[in-house]
């Protein structure tokens, strides 16, 4: 699994810290990527130990790991309700997130906006005063030159995201291309959401406009958590 930004030891205590909201009976979206890795498999060890929860993966990542770590799982068809959701971030300003450094983000976001509350995993190297992490936009293959275009027109500059182990573009678990699309700073997130979800061919962007309930940041010594 790709480990970016802090060490491991933030990631998981923060991803630990998360993993003890989940109670008894819960029904947990399980995010993607290094930190809320380390979430499931936390929570893995307390289904061990005799917890009732039920896990939704956000990717195949996320499902085989929540399937080593023992936990059993469900669908958004099957429950009529996700009480939280826990998920990694490429980088968070107050509730403010940009998600898709594992290309889920698509995945994420359904998952994460049907949960009752959404804490974030991250560690410190995540935090910024503003955002201006290159936004992932997962795109339909046949749209790849078009949405690159009205990328450009908005200002950004779109680069379709390469796989390191492959020739070729990632392909994401829905089939689609990644175009990493860089705005320099983000003034306005809410604004620019609106325009990239209007784009024809764009499945999913990675900004997840004011959607963190809580963000638990790891540290050496401890871990922070902010509420929103
Ligand atoms: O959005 C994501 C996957 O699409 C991840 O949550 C994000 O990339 C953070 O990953 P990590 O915890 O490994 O730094």
């Amino acid at each position: 699994m790709k480990s970016t930004g802090g060490s491991d030891a933030e990631k998981r205590a923060a991803g630990e810290s998360a993993a003890e909201a989940v109670e008894d009976g819960a029904v947990v979206g399980l995010g993607t990527g290094s930190t809320a890795a380390h979430a499931i498999r936390a929570i893995g060890r307390k289904v061990d130990s005799g917890l009732d929860a039920r896990g939704i993966p956000t990717s195949f990542q996320s499902r085989e790991l929540a399937k080593e770590a023992g936990m059993p799982l469900t669908t958004l068809d099957e429950t009529d309700a996700v009480d939280l959701a826990i998920d990694g971030a490429d980088q968070f300003s107050g509730p403010h997130l940009v998600k898709g450094g594992g290309a889920a983000h698509a995945r994420e976001k359904i998952v994460d906006a049907a949960a009752d509350r959404l804490l974030v995993v991250a560690d410190p190297s995540k935090e910024a005063e503003r955002l201006d992490h290159p936004v992932p936009v997962e795109v339909l293959p046949d749209a790849r030159t078009t949405v690159a275009a009205e990328i450009r027109a908005l200002g950004g500059s779109p680069t379709l995201r390469s796989a390191e182990r492959k020739d070729g573009p990632v392909v994401t678990d829905n089939g689609n291309l990644v175009l990493d699309c860089d705005f320099g700073e983000i003034p306005n997130p809410a604004e620019l959401a609106t325009d990239l979800a209007a784009l024809p061919g764009a499945v999913e962007h990675g900004l997840f406009v004011g959607m963190a309930d809580e963000i638990h940041v790891g540290r050496e010594d401890g871990v922070e958590v902010e509420e929103f």
